[in-house]
């Protein structure tokens, strides 16, 4: 079995549907709430986030199953890369943060096209605050407990700058 961490987040269009779109296409063990976020990165000329953490188990898939959907949900929901804009606005991003193989042991990646765990999970409170709400006693491979990363003081300060809404998903769409 391999069980995969997901981030996603929209910022352009409709950003509920797009979101709910890649959920159910994942097939998902646990979903967050949808927090709004602030733009991370820089890049602050563009609209709030909303991001979501996704929990989902697949004996079949390997991680570059998981990439490869992450990347056609992106397609499907008509994402374009601006390259002048790294941090730019999109229609949907679906990062893999963690995933563990059959054992329970956290699979290592160090190619660019997938890095694992994701290399700047750590820094990003839009990425750990919904994981944490999910996962009590989630690990970010190499860097410890989310829980004890969320105490540093800067992410603890961009914590606080989420606004968590509402449920995305429930038992009834599974
Ligand atoms: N863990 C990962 N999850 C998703 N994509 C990854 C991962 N590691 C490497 N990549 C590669 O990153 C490339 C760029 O992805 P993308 O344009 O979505 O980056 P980004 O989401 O803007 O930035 P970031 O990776 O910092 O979140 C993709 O082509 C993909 O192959
Ligand atoms: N709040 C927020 N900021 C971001 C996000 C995101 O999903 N949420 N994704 C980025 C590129 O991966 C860059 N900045």
């Amino acid at each position: 079995m391999t069980r995969v961490v997901f981030s996603m987040g929209s910022n352009l269009g409709d950003r509920e549907a797009a979101l709910t779109a890649a959920i159910a296409a994942v097939d998902p063990e646990a979903v967050s709430d949808v927090y709004e976020t602030p733009p991370w990165g820089g890049d602050d000329e563009q609209p709030t986030y909303y991001n979501i953490a996704v929990i989902a188990n697949d004996p079949n898939r390997t991680a570059d199953d998981w990439l490869a959907l992450g990347q056609r949900l992106e397609a499907d929901a008509g994402r374009v890369r601006d390259p002048e804009r790294p941090y730019g606005p999109r229609t949907l991003d679906v990062d893999l943060i963690a995933v563990t193989d059959d054992d329970g042991a956290p699979v290592h990646s160090d190619e660019p096209r997938l890095q694992l765990p994701h290399p700047l999970a750590h820094l990003r409170a839009f990425v750990l605050v919904p994981w944490f709400a999910i996962d009590r006693d989630a690990e970010l491979p190499g860097k410890g407990r989310v829980r004890d990363l969320l105490r540093d003081e800067s992410l603890a300060a961009d914590a606080r700058a989420l606004r968590r809404l509402h449920p995305i998903w429930s038992e009834h769409h599974e």
